[in-house]
């Protein structure tokens, strides 16, 4: 039921868990593991919607091991179930941190007072975490992205948005008439609203300056497309997984009357982005 993303930790040395979907591994998740002191550990419950940070790709934000339950296989559980079964598979178990509005079990009727009376360690609560008078959540972090406001995500998630693709065969168009890009797909994660953004895109761990388009080609082929120009670079890779953070939206996707139209608006897009950059 359970899979560890780490190897290399004794989950028997683990006393202390923090609890939680943590999709984004945002600020306010953070604060939790703050609290999980040298032998910690994080659990997560899987949802299966989980697009900011899908599957492993949260263990890059921190460096505690993490340990996934998927939802489906606890859901059920009555509260004395549940801490049961994290006490077989921590069995050094003493401390939880959780935030203030977690519950668990079936139909999620154990909530912190529940925990605190079934769990024989320590239970620690945080209260909610606020940024700028607003609640810190994934749900919200989603709105932002898909309304195309990356900067108020960003400084949510306390870092700059990132997606994980890979490389696949274009129209060929953007070499010839317009500016070289790698055309992406991208599985299981949130793509910001379609529009042209500033970015950064990584390619065998190597940062380059970029700008990345998604949405409809409204002027070529009319198909959905998540390209990526690196700037100032022309670059040939081999490696065809890719990821891109998001820094911010410069505009919103349009057709345009030809492809003159087009590359001139490109060419826009290319200088507002190196007057971010340089
Ligand atoms: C910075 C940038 C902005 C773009 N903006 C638009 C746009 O507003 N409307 C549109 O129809 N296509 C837009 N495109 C996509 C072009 O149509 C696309 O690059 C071209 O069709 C080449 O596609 P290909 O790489 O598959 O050959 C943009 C591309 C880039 C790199
Ligand atoms: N803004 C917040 N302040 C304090 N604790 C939080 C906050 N958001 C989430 N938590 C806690 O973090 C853990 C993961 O919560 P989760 O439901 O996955 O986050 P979110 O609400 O962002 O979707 C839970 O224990 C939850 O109570």
């Amino acid at each position: 039921m359970m899979k560890s993303s780490s190897t290399l930790v004794n989950k028997n040395t683990i006393d202390t868990i923090a609890i939680g979907g943590f999709d984004g591994m945002h600020i306010a998740h953070q604060e939790l593991f703050k609290n999980l002191g040298k032998n910690g550990a994080i659990v997560c419950i899987e949802t299966g919607y989980a697009n900011l940070t899908p599957k492993s790709y949260r263990q890059e934000y921190t460096n505690y091991p993490i340990y996934y339950y998927i939802l489906e296989n606890i859901k059920k559980l009555e509260g004395i179930e549940f801490v049961k079964l994290l006490k077989e598979e921590f069995t050094s178990l003493k401390k939880i941190v959780i935030g203030f509005d977690f519950c668990f079990g079936k139909n999620r009727k154990y909530c912190i007072d529940e925990l605190k009376k079934i769990f024989d360690g320590e239970v620690v609560v945080i209260s909610e975490i606020k940024f700028d008078n607003y609640p810190i959540h994934s749900r919200h972090i989603r709105e932002f992205i898909k309304d195309g406001n990356i900067q108020k995500a960003n400084k949510f998630l306390g870092k700059e948005y990132k997606i994980y693709g890979v490389a696949i065969k274009g129209q060929g168009l953007g070499k010839s008439d317009f500016v070289p890009t790698i055309n992406l797909r991208i599985d299981d994660f949130l793509l910001p609203k379609d529009g042209v953004y500033i970015t950064k895109t990584y390619i065998d761990n190597i940062e380059y300056n970029s700008v990345t388009f998604i949405g409809n080609r409204k002027t070529t082929d009319n198909s959905f497309a998540i390209e990526t120009h690196i700037l100032n670079k022309d670059i040939h890779f081999e490696n065809i997984n890719i990821s891109i953070k998001f820094i911010e939206k410069i505009r919103d996707n349009k057709k345009f009357n030809d492809f003159i139209e087009l590359k001139n608006q490109i060419l826009e897009d290319i200088n507002y982005a190196k007057k971010y950059f340089y």
